[in-house]
């Protein structure tokens, strides 16, 4: 041994002394005994759990005898959990996970000292020529985690929704059932699908279903996993994970943001030969290396195919695309029934009547609003989950979680409560607006109230008349402020509002060609070329001349209907007055006192509403500026 091996040698010792010392600590700490998450779900059943508190991807609990575990919850969904939880009546709830344990806190501050024996790890694997050179720390291992055929309990039921994708798979399944069949039978066959569809559509859901419904083991990777700070690292686990996969054919391999490897060779800093170029590159080379009879797929999903290179979507490897798009007012209701299935609820509860309440959201968030439904009702200790505690979910998803323990002084209230009327107003008065659906000055989110709008049905494109409105209603807000309060007076709770405005006014003239003096044109151009991760947009240059033209434009546009949305708050000042006092004193108005108002009567209380109930709440928390909020509808201020 030479003296570099040795000096390797005497740092692993003093590593697995540092490492043994700190897991006693850590196990020394948390005394709670750890427990399979298959036995937990038995004890829940057999009801000799008492308690149990969500924190992070943990779940900590009490026996009714006192004892206590934890358990490490292998599921990113709960609902079934939760059901189970409330089917048997055991308490729980939902803490933030840990800030940073001491054990984390002290693998930082070693960190430096394991960097450098990898570092050497490394050399020494370099200079033995690669040559059985799996060392101790095995870097060229992959990360994919396999799933056996009994794990994958997923089946095509459980994705609702995207029918069209979910028929294209089909095929796969029957290739993976049985590939010799298959290829008998002159199928052709599949090597390479690529998922595309945005964030929480329901990708890994699909490819997970595609093993369960084939009972084949599943290796999932995430692309990010192969882009490691060694050069070399993330080839070597791409052959790993080739290797392993064709042991347990036939199987599915799944990429998750196969983006972060596949981009575009060239794209990054130098374009030299770097490390994610590389692994691209062993990634091509196996994808070709495999004859498709060895039964191995391999699924990758990403919501930027513009960036792949092309070399990944040429004949023979990933050339089947399945589009995986947002759901439709259908498919919303479908995925909601999906997640519904596994709570008990109460007869008012209409999914159909959510589906259409949610445009724009995404598998993801309506698992997640079925998640928070159930969360609410358990806070509240019911038994069952009512359309209430939906309409909730609804809300804090959209517009950001309430925050009671804000309090706004009464000055504050009043401009809250008469800048919000104004926005509701204006909207209930131009042509082809969304509906007003609630009115509230409550702080949510970051911001200190918000106007609802839902629009009825899902929008591909939207009218010039329609964007004009927008433009008016956005300005409902600060209008309504000046002319109750002054000009001087005016907050900047409006910057917001102005902003979104003027973006749509400038994307008017410039890229949707809705300006008749510019005409139908394009003036600016968003190339998609992305550098390090942003995209870097070029602008088409334009004269001065036209410039000026645009900012005119965009002007006149504004102005025209700043106007106009000022001419409705002086036509209404009544039913401002009268919304606004409403505001200040149920906080939150919905869709019928809202039609009182607008019919010139006084609104009626929501059901349950006591006149000698206490205010809202009173510790002070004021920590973020008011702004709007950064929800998902474009249509709320
Ligand atoms: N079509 C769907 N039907 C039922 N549930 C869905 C659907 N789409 C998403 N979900 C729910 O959302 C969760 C997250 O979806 P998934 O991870 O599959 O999305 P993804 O498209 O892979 O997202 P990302 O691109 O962020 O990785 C799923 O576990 C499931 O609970
Ligand atoms: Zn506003």
């Amino acid at each position: 041994m030479n003296d570099l091996a040795k000096n390797i040698v005497l740092w692993i010792v003093i590593a697995v002394v540092v490492a043994t010392v700190v897991s006693n600590f850590s196990t020394r700490a948390g005394a709670d005994a750890p427990l399979k998450y298959s036995a937990f779900l038995e004890e829940v059943r057999t009801g000799s759990v008492d308690e149990v508190t969500f924190k992070g991807d943990q779940l900590k609990g009490t026996r009714k005898n006192g004892e206590k575990f934890i358990v490490n919850n292998p599921e990113t969904d709960y609902t079934d959990l939760i059901g189970a939880l409330e089917k048997a009546n055991i308490t729980f709830s939902k803490e933030p996970a840990e800030r940073q344990s001491l054990l984390t806190q002290l693998l930082i501050s070693s960190f430096p000292i394991l960097l450098l024996i990898a570092v050497w790890v490394y050399f020494m694997r370099q200079m033995q020529g690669g040559a059985g050179g799996r060392g101790a720390m095995s870097f060229g291992k992959s990360r994919a985690r396999l799933l056996g055929e009994d794990q994958v309990q997923v089946t095509f039921a459980d994705v609702a929704g995207v029918d069209e994708a979910k028929e294209e798979v089909v095929e796969i399944v029957e290739f993976l059932k049985d590939p010799a069949k298959f290829q008998r039978l002159g199928g052709k066959i599949p090597r390479g699908v690529l998922m595309v569809g945005s964030p929480g559509t329901g990708k890994t859901l699909l490819a997970r279903a595609i093993a369960g419904e084939a009972k084949v083991p599943f290796f999932t990777i995430s692309g990010s996993d192969f882009v490691e700070m060694f050069v070399g690292v993330g080839a070597s686990r791409v052959r790993d994970m080739f290797e392993q996969a064709k042991k347990h054919a036939p199987c599915i391999i799944f990429i998750d943001e196969i983006d972060a490897v596949g981009r575009h060779r060239g794209a990054g800093l130098g374009g030299g030969h770097d490390e994610r170029e590389q692994t691209l590159n062993q990634l091509l080379v196996e994808m070709d290396g495999f004859e498709g009879t060895e039964g191995v797929i391999v699924i990758a999903a990403t919501n930027r195919p513009d960036v792949l290179d092309p070399a990944l979507l040429r004949p023979g490897r990933f050339d089947r695309q399945v589009v995986v798009p947002l759901p439709d007012v259908r498919g919303r209701e479908q995925i909601l029934k999906v997640h519904m299935r596994k709570l008990p609820l109460a007869e008012d509860v209409r999914p159909q009547v959510i589906a259409r309440g949610t445009p724009g959201f995404s598998g993801a968030d309506l698992a997640n609003l079925v998640n928070e439904a159930a969360l609410f009702a358990a806070r509240a200790n019911r038994r069952t989950v009512s359309m209430d505690e939906f309409e909730r979910a609804k809300d804090k998803i959209m517009m950001g979680a309430e925050r009671r323990s804000m309090v706004m002084d009464d000055q504050e209230k009043k401009l809250t409560a008469y800048h919000e009327a104004g926005h509701a107003i204006v909207g209930l008065s131009v042509p082809e607006h969304d509906p007003v659906y609630k009115v509230t000055i409550i702080p949510r989110g970051r911001a200190l109230g918000v106007t609802m709008f839902l629009p009825e049905q899902d929008r591909y494109s939207i009218s010039k008349r329609r964007l004009e409105s927008k433009i008016a209603t956005l300005f409902g807000g600060r209008l309504a402020e000046e002319m109750i309060f002054g000009p001087e007076s005016v907050t900047t709770g409006a910057s917001n509002d102005i902003e979104r405005a003027t973006e749509i006014a400038r994307n008017m003239v410039t890229r949707w060609g809705l300006s008749d003096r510019l005409g139908p044109l394009t003036y600016s151009e968003e190339s998609g070329e992305v550098f390090l991760g942003r995209s870097v947009t070029q602008h088409k240059h334009v004269s001065d001349v036209t410039a000026h033209a645009i900012d005119e434009e965009v002007r006149s546009l504004i102005d025209s209907n700043y106007k106009h949305a000022k001419s409705i708050l002086e036509k209404h000042l009544d039913k401002l007055h009268k919304m606004a006092e409403a505001l200040i004193k149920f906080e939150t108005i919905d869709e019928n006192q809202i039609k009182d108002i607008m019919q010139g009567r006084d609104p009626q209380p929501p059901a349950g509403w006591d006149d000698n109930a206490p205010p809202m709440g009173k510790s002070r928390d004021r920590g973020e500026t008011p702004e709007s909020p950064i929800g998902k509808p474009a249509s709320q201020h």
